[in-house]
């Protein structure tokens, strides 16, 4: 061909290219068929589906782009791709979506988990950076050993009662990390004030209250229009949740006042010499925002399940429990499942104690290579995801958040172009974290020598369970530091078994399933518990809890 025939042919691609774009629009990722007028509203997931995402992955790479009403969603396949978005963009994919009855009408847009990416995000997380740092974390330690010794004693007298344990003893160790009160204190002030926070707004909850996030502009209409419930229950929600955060924030404030306030995340942030030194004292609004950062730490665990409760209160999927305490549940079933892996544990554990009665500590942690990849391998084997605030009643933020197995939701700030396509602003992306955890050989195999030898290639579960770039988990260290104390303490001391015989209501090990769910748990199980030996058990009993 001469050089003017393929100059020519180039001008005629350009042009086709640019003719098609034109009656077409911009080049999006791949997607699923879409449906006239619909477009994909039924294909999104109204359930954790990892065979439709493993489906995805397989027909569309790294990436699939969903639309309906307008709205735009995009799933990340690849660990390359998030990195590329989610990291080195950050700045264009770290906002959150908005949600008009949990955020707007409840308010938890006050939570640095609804914030979106802006210097008001910035200044908070900086501070919450420097109290939950890996090294500022450890400081927690004697506070999580307590309350796993108060759920050890207590699981000698009732070993069957081993997940309802479970949850007091994470909700305890948050409560006491974040504002320093007692544990006796978080039983019997907080955690039930929680229990019923929870239950009044579920019972205040009308079905079809929230179509307002359907279609926000209805947030505007006047209170005595009919039908228009959502103002009613937004107000008492908020009421409620106000006040659930306020009052241990005022403990906090009040205990620093007169000399007494123990170590807590409130109480560090608020004498921060270095924050400030530099801004002298904090601003009435920043007060503001540190006092519902600390409501993220824990309230946001409450009000994410008391969503869940409302989403499944009105037909959606979903039954909501806290990750730490999900992931507890999953190492009581592996355990059972596991004999020889449990042995091995154990073993390792009585030659780091001697046998003996001290107990494990995070100092030991760098000395134990089989519970640090055995607990990896947890992280791997079932991926839970944290607290999030799935929103409303059939919105397409609902839809995205029923991904959440696959990752918390975010919202790009603006158009970006990736490989050609084009991700237009507001598209609410999610990473599907659940594709990562499958990497692996033989992804189903629970096995722990996979992460034994730290040099190899296996990617570290801890890079992808916590999320990503600038809004990855703050709690991460505190929940690596009391998972490691609370399953070592675990099997020092006890043996977890299938149980002997079938336990009506509740399913056998073997047989157990996970929800479908935005945390996805076990459903209920059976497990025989017991002291490993009478010397175990007097240990144990003799436990001190100040
Ligand atoms: C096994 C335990 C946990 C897992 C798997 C987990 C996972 C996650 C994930 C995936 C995110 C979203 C990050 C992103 O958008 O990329 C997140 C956010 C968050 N987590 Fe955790 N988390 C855990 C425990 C905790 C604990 C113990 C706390 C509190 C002490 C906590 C507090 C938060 C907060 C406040 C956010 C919101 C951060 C933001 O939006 O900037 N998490 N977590």
């Amino acid at each position: 061909m001469s050089s003017l025939s393929t100059y020519l042919a180039v001008i005629a691609v350009i042009v086709a290219t640019l003719l098609w774009r034109v009656r077409n629009g911009p080049l999006h990722p791949p997607s699923p068929p879409r449906r006239w007028l619909i477009g994909n509203l039924l294909e999104m997931p109204r359930t954790t589906d990892t065979k439709k995402l493993a489906f995805w992955k397989e027909q569309h790479g790294a990436l699939t782009y969903l639309t309906a009403f307008g709205r735009s969603v995009l799933v990340l396949h690849t660990a390359e791709v998030i990195k590329e978005l989610l990291d080195k963009r950050a700045k264009t994919y770290s906002h959150r979506p908005h949600t008009v009855m949990a955020g707007e009408l409840y308010g938890l847009d006050k939570t640095i988990v609804f914030f979106d990416y802006n210097d008001r995000y910035r200044a908070i997380r900086r501070l919450t950076q420097q109290v939950l740092n890996p090294e500022a974390s450890k400081k927690y330690q004697a506070l999580q050993l307590d309350c796993i010794k108060l759920m050890l004693q207590r699981m000698l007298e009732d070993p069957d009662d081993f997940k309802e344990q479970s949850r007091l003893a994470v909700s305890r160790m948050i409560l006491t990390i974040t504002y320093g009160v007692d544990i006796k204190t978080a039983d019997s002030e907080y955690i039930a004030e929680a229990q019923l926070t929870m239950d009044t707004m579920t019972s205040a909850a009308m079905p079809g209250a929230f179509v307002v996030d359907l279609i926000p502009i209805l947030k505007h209409l006047p209170r005595w229009v009919p039908f228009t419930t959502f103002h009613q229950i937004g107000d008492f929600g908020r009421d409620l949740i106000n006040r659930f955060v306020t009052r241990p924030f005022d403990h906090v404030e009040r205990t620093l006042a007169n000399g007494q306030a123990p170590p807590s995340f409130v109480a560090d942030i608020l004498t921060d010499e270095e924050a400030l030194a530099k801004n002298g004292r904090y601003s009435e609004n920043m007060m503001q925002d540190i006092k519902w950062a600390a409501g993220s730490l824990f309230a946001g665990a409450i009000c994410f399940a008391f969503v869940i409760e409302i989403t499944e209160f009105h037909g959606l999927q979903s039954a909501g429990v806290e990750t730490s305490f999900t992931t507890m549940l999953i190492i009581f079933l592996l355990m059972a499942l596991h004999p020889h892996e449990q042995k091995k544990a154990q073993q390792e554990i009585d030659s780091i104690t001697g046998g003996g009665q001290r107990t494990v500590s995070l100092e030991d942690r760098p000395n134990m290579p089989y519970m640090r990849a055995l607990l990896k391998e947890v992280a791997r084997w079932h991926v839970v995801v944290p607290m999030s605030m799935p929103p409303v009643f059939w919105s397409i933020e609902v839809l995205a958040y029923n991904l959440l197995l696959e990752g918390v939701p975010r919202r790009t700030a603006e158009t970006d172009i990736y490989n050609g396509y084009t991700i237009p602003a507001d598209t609410i992306v999610v990473p599907n974290i659940w594709a990562l955890s499958q990497t692996v050989d033989d992804p189903q195999k629970f096995d722990p020598e996979r992460f034994l030898d730290e040099d190899n290639a296996t990617q570290s579960p801890y890079e992808y369970i916590f999320g990503f770039g600038r809004r990855v988990c703050p709690g991460r260290y505190i929940a690596e530091n009391f998972l490691f104390l609370w399953t070592t303490n675990l099997l020092q001391f006890f043996n977890v078994q299938q149980p002997d015989r079938p336990v009506a209501g509740l399913k056998m090990p073997a047989e157990t399933t996970f929800t479908t769910a935005m945390v996805s748990a076990p459903e209920a199980f059976a497990c025989k518990i017991t002291p490993r030996s009478e010397v175990h058990r007097e240990t144990v009993s003799s436990f001190r809890v100040e």
